[in-house]
């Protein structure tokens, strides 16, 4: 028996849609525009047109006959990237499943996608941020050739989920599918892959069992299996109705991907304007499709970079999602599944168990999740609550049925927490996200001086020197989206994980990100405002009594702040390109808007 809408998801609801109001009316108004005007290949000059198929080899005659609709394939595909990697193949294979329904598909061009477990520590995180609103304008620049129906979007990790959305969502009046890849096979436990982490750390272990141990973990095709920004990305699309159901961990290179691609594909093409089905973007992507994006990212304790990218990803679909609005779902949706780092099984544990069918099918029938989205599929939001297989050739859907590890996936009637993964913590400090899913409750609330860092390597050397082994607020600022891209400090987990294990009460307070695969110490992150341009940050000093709890809400100090000068701004550092995303830098707004110089400057 299903629930009716829990009361706080529906004043959640009904508040971001009138905030959102004028914006998302400006927003749908530019989309029947666009759809109206539809600069398509009716209305492309015969040059235009020309230049547009000359590439299009055995697909030419039929695009230039326009009888059916022409796909744009959006792919982020790179090596680089072992969940991107898949993608090589995919264009090639969706031209031919395209033809099987009577339609086209071209690859309307490619997007850069960061791996930010490759410059994890490293300059490069610095752009890793931004590169989200990269993939964004690359997205734009694949749709502007006008020549499509419909989208499909080839891309898995961090950055590129939020961005291809925020730029496909500027055609939101063509119809558009997520088309993911699926998880990498499990390697070694993460309890394995932390504990030689740490060992490293204390200099117990060297670099070759340590990158044994790493390549365990990471070794094939596929996305990481940890619950990091990735799968939370996954996660999201399937909450919101944009992935054939079910499509988001199913592994690569089985028979059943296959098919979820063909069926992508093939459903891509029925959902166009002139099919009997229209599902533009813009509708798609309502004010409840991001409410569920949200419930999921809680119920599921998803990665915290959602808390800057659900807001940014809003903003351009014309809606007004922010921090308090997150919090106050927090406080409805409860924790129902626990997968690394928030627990010790993988995604694939985590699919085997049950997945986003059994996830989805619990919080509907507790009236946890809008039921009525659109979604890109033909019967609705329900069909998310099932779980696709093969009866021989035929791809199929059944009900997962109840969990298959309660260690791990447990019904919202009876969850682990009953709040959500995410708190927001606030106080003359500024606001901050606090991931509480992946913390003990007992470490819930820290008071301690603190030690103030301006990076994150200066913590590390601290921790060797030994001055670190005490109760311990670690400040880390000038890490905003102004100061230097706000990267994400993951490198800090081993050494503040050495430091809780050997019985200190330590915390962390930045205005930086942390990974979505970080865990089991006390972070306030996101902090704003940033230190940078006179947040209260930078004004701390070494020794100050700072308090988080993430039981109350708080993030403060007892120091007299006002009577302080904040500390000398560092300049921005060059080289890796740095100095090129100044641009991104100068006019990025908060991360509680999604820290965007695009959006800011679009006016959105
Ligand atoms: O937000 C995320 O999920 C992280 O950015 C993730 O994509 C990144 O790759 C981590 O760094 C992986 O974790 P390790 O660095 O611990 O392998
Ligand atoms: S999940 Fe993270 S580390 Fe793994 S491929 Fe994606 S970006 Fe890279």
């Amino acid at each position: 028996m299903t629930k009716p809408l829990n009361d706080t998801i529906a004043r959640v609801t009904e508040r971001v849609i009138a905030n959102s109001r004028d914006s998302r009316s400006a927003y749908l108004d530019l989309m029947d525009r666009e759809g109206e005007r539809q600069v398509d290949r009716h209305s492309l000059s015969c040059s235009n047109l020309a230049h547009a198929f000359a590439g299009a080899e055995d697909d030419q005659n039929a695009i230039k006959a326009a009888q059916g609709p022409n796909l744009g394939i959006v792919t982020a595909y790179n090596d680089m990237l072992s969940a991107h990697q898949p993608y090589h193949r995919y264009p090639e294979r969706m031209k031919i499943w395209a033809r099987e329904v009577g339609a086209t598909a071209q690859v309307a061009g490619g997007t850069p996608a960061m791996c930010d477990g490759v410059t994890q520590g490293q300059d490069g995180m610095e752009l890793s941020l931004f590169s989200r609103d990269t993939i964004a304008l690359s997205t734009i620049v694949a749709l502007s050739h006008a020549m499509y129906d419909g989208v499909a979007l080839l891309g898995i990790c961090d950055k590129i989920v939020p961005g291809l959305l925020m730029g496909a969502l500027r055609f939101g009046h063509l119809p558009t599918i997520f088309v993911p890849s699926g998880p990498m096979g499990t390697g070694i436990s993460n309890k394995e892959k932390q504990r030689t982490r740490q060992l490293y750390a204390e200099g117990k272990v060297g670099r070759d069992e340590l990158l044994a141990s790493e390549m365990g973990s990471y070794h094939s095709p596929g996305t990481c299996t940890f619950y990091g920004t990735a799968n939370s990305n996954q996660m999201m699309m399937e909450m919101m109705g944009l992935h054939v159901p079910g499509a988001a961990f199913v592994p690569p290179g089985a028979k059943l991907r296959q098919e979820l691609t063909r069926s992508a594909t093939h459903r891509l093409a029925a959902i166009r304007k002139e099919g009997d089905d229209f599902r533009p973007l813009s509708r798609v992507v309502d004010e409840k499709a991001i409410i569920n994006a949200a419930i999921g990212l809680l119920a599921t304790g998803g990665s915290t970079n959602h808390a800057i990218h659900i807001p940014a990803m809003a903003r351009a679909a014309g809606i007004r999602f922010d921090w308090s609005d997150l919090a106050e779902l927090s406080r409805a949706v409860p924790l129902v599944a626990r997968v690394y780092p928030n627990g010790s099984g993988d995604v694939n544990h985590f699919h085997d168990a049950g997945g986003m069918g059994y996830v989805i099918g619990t919080l509907l029938d507790e009236g946890l999740a809008h039921p009525d989205i659109l979604t890109v599929w033909d019967v609705g939001f329900e069909a998310y609550s099932r779980e696709p297989g093969m009866d021989g050739d035929a791809l199929t859907w059944r009900d997962p049925g109840p969990s298959g590890d309660t260690e791990m996936l447990r019904p919202a009637s009876d969850p682990f927490q009953s709040d959500g993964g995410m708190r927001l913590v606030e106080g003359n400090l500024g606001r901050a996200c606090f991931k509480s899913s992946a913390v003990e409750r007992e470490r819930w609330t820290i008071e301690a001086p603190c030690r103030v860092f301006e990076d994150q390597h200066s913590v590390n050397e601290a921790f060797k020197k030994g001055e670190l082994d005490k109760d311990v607020v670690v400040v880390v600022r000038f890490q905003g989206p102004r100061a230097n891209g706000m990267p994400e400090l993951h490198k800090l987990t081993p050494a503040l994980g050495v430091l809780q294990d050997r019985g200190y009460r330590v915390a962390l307070v930045t205005d930086g990100r942390m990974s979505g695969a970080s865990g089991k110490v006390p972070a306030a992150i996101h902090c704003t405002p940033e230190a940078l341009g006179g947040g209260p940050l930078a004004k701390l000093r070494d020794g100050d009594l700072v308090k988080v709890c993430a039981e109350t809400g708080t993030l403060s100090t007892t120091a007299d702040l006002d009577s302080r000068e904040a500390a000398q701004e560092p300049a921005p550092d060059m080289g890796m390109g740095r100095e090129f995303y100044a641009m991104f830098r100068v006019n990025a707004d908060g991360a509680e808007q999604g820290a965007s110089s695009m959006l800011a400057m679009a006016g959105l």
